[in-house]
């Protein structure tokens, strides 16, 4: 981690330290005290940006945006999709849609697939996703496809809750996607896929945090690990 990647300091004091659960302990971090700061500034940022997601008018002209520049950035790293499996996500939580474009890729020769909590605590798993495949509901009540068939995604979207300019998300705190992206064999592509409204001046990055490969919004791509 560069220095410019540390946080400047706690956005919480260190006396609120005794508001979350006295056990909770990560295991990753360096310095105790701070991993429970950061948990709790994380946890009050998820609820107001969740609280601020844009409503379901805008949504629509938002995903459509948002699928023209994951267009353009696939186009450009990728060129044709053929032979790619690419990870999307059933929309929660007033997410943007992005199932329509999901289906373009499919038909342009993409295999899709949707990430599933599969175990608590550990990595996603990804199953493999077609327009007419039977649904179940899995963790948190998400729609996922009604199979034990897995796939690995060459390039993945994660869905971003917060995010900010140097590539870090933030998302509903079960810890997932990090997990997920520390172990993906190949490495995935992966891609921040969120509200450019939800930008966070940072979101104090941690041991665990792994940085995305691009982050896009409906404003455009705004962050790319090869700029
Ligand atoms: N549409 C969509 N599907 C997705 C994701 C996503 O972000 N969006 N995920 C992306 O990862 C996975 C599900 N992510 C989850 C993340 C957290 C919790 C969860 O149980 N959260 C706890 C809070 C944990 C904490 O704060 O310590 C809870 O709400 O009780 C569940 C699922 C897979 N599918
Ligand atoms: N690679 C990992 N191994 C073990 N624990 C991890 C790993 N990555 C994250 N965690 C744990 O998950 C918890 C939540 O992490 P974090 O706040 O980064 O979640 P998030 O990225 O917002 O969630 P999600 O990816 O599920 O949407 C933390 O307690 C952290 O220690």
């Amino acid at each position: 981690m560069s220095d410019t990647d540390r946080p400047g300091g706690y956005a919480s004091s260190p006396c609120m330290a005794a508001e979350i659960a006295p056990d909770y302990f990560d295991p990753l971090a360096t310095d105790r005290q701070q991993a429970q700061d950061v948990a709790l500034w994380r946890k009050a940022q998820r609820g107001a940006l969740l609280e601020a997601r844009p409503g379901a008018a805008q949504r629509l002209p938002i995903a459509q945006a948002l699928a023209k520049h994951l267009d353009a950035l696939l186009a450009e790293r990728f060129g044709d999709l053929k032979g790619q499996v690419v990870s999307g996500y059933w929309p929660i939580k007033s997410e943007a849609d992005l199932r329509p474009w999901m289906l373009r890729l499919m038909r342009g020769g993409a295999t899709m697939a949707l990430p599933v909590v599969a175990a608590r605590a550990a990595p996603l798993v990804f199953r493999p996703w077609t327009i007419d495949m039977p649904m179940r509901r899995g963790h948190w009540n998400i729609l996922e496809p009604d199979t034990d068939d897995t796939v690995i995604p060459t390039i993945a979207l994660a869905p971003l809750v917060g995010w900010d300019g140097k590539g870090y998300r933030l998302g509903y705190g079960g810890g997932y996607f990090d997990r997920t992206l520390a172990v993906l064999q190949p490495p995935a592509f992966a891609i921040g896929v969120g509200f450019q409204g939800a930008r966070l001046r940072t979101i104090y990055p941690q041991p665990h945090d792994i940085r995305l490969d691009a982050i896009v919004t409906e404003a455009g791509m705004q962050w790319s690990a090869m700029s």
